[in-house]
């Protein structure tokens, strides 16, 4: 059976990774979160002392993004994906609300985009991949077969954000996660480099009144109708 590319796009903390995830273990693609690479620059910016004080050191970002290498290895545990800067095991660390907040700027700077792209190209360049991000659909896999574009409220979104960090037993504030949600898809969306679009041939789906499961139901259907018309 022929495998396909499938980019699922769409605003921050909308269900991508968890769509995306529970399909690629289904019928067996690699998954890349592609947001995860983004936020292990900006972990390393915050480690090096090139975003500080609200500044970016472009320069020395970009001397050093070549030195910034991002691997994903299966966890045993979670059986997902962990993300690994310079071979060390980051996952928590990206998911913190420092580096949310600073990741999107970071996110906005052509080289780091670049970079980024050149490895997302590589890893998906033999099919048979889920990735998830702001401009898969886009710029990254424009020829994907299956393209998605998820969207819900900002206050739904805040809200599974701040329901999942409480579950992890984390201090949370919902305002501080609604604002960040907000901030985040303002800079996505008017960014000059892939900024976040629905590709014009990407299904929209708003998954607001959708429980995971039913979205998850919704993603198998659209990978059996596109795998059978390519096989
Ligand atoms: N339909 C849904 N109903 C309720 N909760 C959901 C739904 N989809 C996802 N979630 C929960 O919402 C939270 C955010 O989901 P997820 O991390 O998949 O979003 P994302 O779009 O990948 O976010 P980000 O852009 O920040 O990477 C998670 O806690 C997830 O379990
Ligand atoms: N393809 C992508 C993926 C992500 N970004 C930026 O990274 C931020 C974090 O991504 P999450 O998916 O973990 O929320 C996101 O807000 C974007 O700024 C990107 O630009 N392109």
């Amino acid at each position: 059976m022929k495998k396909i590319t499938i980019a699922i796009d769409g605003f921050s903390s909308c269900g991508k990774s968890t769509m995306a995830k529970d399909l690629a273990r289904e019928i067996g693609y690699i998954y890349i979160d592609s947001g995860a690479m983004y936020r292990a620059v900006t972990l390393y910016s915050i480690e090096n002392g090139i975003f500080q004080n609200d500044r970016i050191d472009t320069e020395k970002l970009k001397n050093l993004i070549k030195d910034i290498h991002i691997s994903f290895r299966l966890n045993p545990e979670t059986g997902r994906p962990d993300t690994y800067l310079n071979g060390v095991n980051v996952e928590n660390k990206i998911r913190t609300m420092e580096v949310s907040s600073c990741v999107s700027p970071i996110a906005t700077l052509d080289f780091v985009r670049e970079a980024m792209v050149a490895q997302q190209q590589e890893m998906g360049k033999a099919k048979g991949i889920v990735m998830d991000g702001r401009d898969i659909g886009t710029t990254v896999f424009p020829n994907a077969e299956l393209k998605i574009f998820v969207t819900a409220t900002p206050e739904i979104r805040a809200q599974r954000r701040y329901d999942e960090l409480k579950a992890k037993g984390e201090e949370a504030s919902f305002d501080e996660i609604l604002e960040n949600v907000k901030q985040r898809d303002y800079i996505d969306q008017n960014r000059e480099v892939s900024p976040l679009r629905k590709a014009s041939d990407a299904l929209l789906l708003d998954n607001s009144d959708l429980t995971i499961s039913q979205q998850k139901e919704w993603l198998a259907e659209q990978f059996e109708r596109v795998i059978k018309e390519k096989n």
